[in-house]
């Protein structure tokens, strides 16, 4: 890591990359491993704070506690079924076929590990989305833009036309809440 760096990001998500860029800490890339699976009796919330926790804590054991280590998470639920990446094109019609029409909950938790402890914050955005055609579905789906994104879309991008309303964090549903998460900042990390 770069001498001057605040902390480390635990992520391979290019948009979580390029959100906390324009926040005002340095901060390196980190790589975790870690498994994304829902426990039958978790409930939707539950869930997105335990992998964001999972990511974090994993990323503050591989670094050792040099740094403050930052994870998150981000699901779609609808009718309390939790939408994830889609498995392949019969996944995310099923998941596209489910979100039109209809106003779905965006889900993203936030986790910092330091030498505190680690603190999660949950961020929740309600997304309404356009009745969409099957024929639009595939379209879609060949563009690429679903395929590794929560809900099968993409608001930053080409999915951003099917969405009539937005409640919450546009920077939440996009993969990390700026407002929420340079508060985290101020709170356990250094400027340099
Ligand atoms: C709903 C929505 C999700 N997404 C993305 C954000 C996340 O990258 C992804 C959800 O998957 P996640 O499992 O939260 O994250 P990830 O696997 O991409 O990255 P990492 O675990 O390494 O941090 O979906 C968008 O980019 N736009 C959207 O509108």
């Amino acid at each position: 890591m770069s001498a001057s760096a605040a902390l480390y990001l635990a992520s391979a998500s290019p948009r979580r990359r390029e959100l906390l860029a324009l926040l005002d800490y340095p901060f390196t890339v980190l790589s975790v491993d870690v498994e994304e699976q829902q426990q039958p009796d978790e409930t939707p919330a539950d869930y997105v704070q335990r992998l964001a926790r999972d990511k974090s804590q994993a990323g503050w054991l591989a670094c050792r506690g040099q740094k403050p280590v930052l994870g998150a998470d981000t699901i779609v639920v609808f009718e309390q079924e939790v939408l994830e990446k889609p498995r392949d094109f019969a996944d995310a019609q099923r998941i596209l076929q489910l979100l039109s029409g209809n106003t779905h909950t965006v889900m993203t938790a936030v986790a910092l590990s330091s030498e505190q402890g680690c603190e999660v914050v949950l961020v929740n955005s309600q997304v309404t989305f356009r009745k969409l055609t099957p024929e639009e579905i595939s379209r879609y789906w060949q563009t690429g833009e679903p395929a590794d994104k929560a809900g099968a879309y993409g608001i930053q991008g080409i999915g951003g036309k099917f969405v009539s309303h937005l409640s919450g964090s546009y920077s939440a549903v996009v993969g990390l809440p700026l407002l929420e998460t340079d508060l985290l900042l101020q709170k356990y990390c250094r400027h340099s």
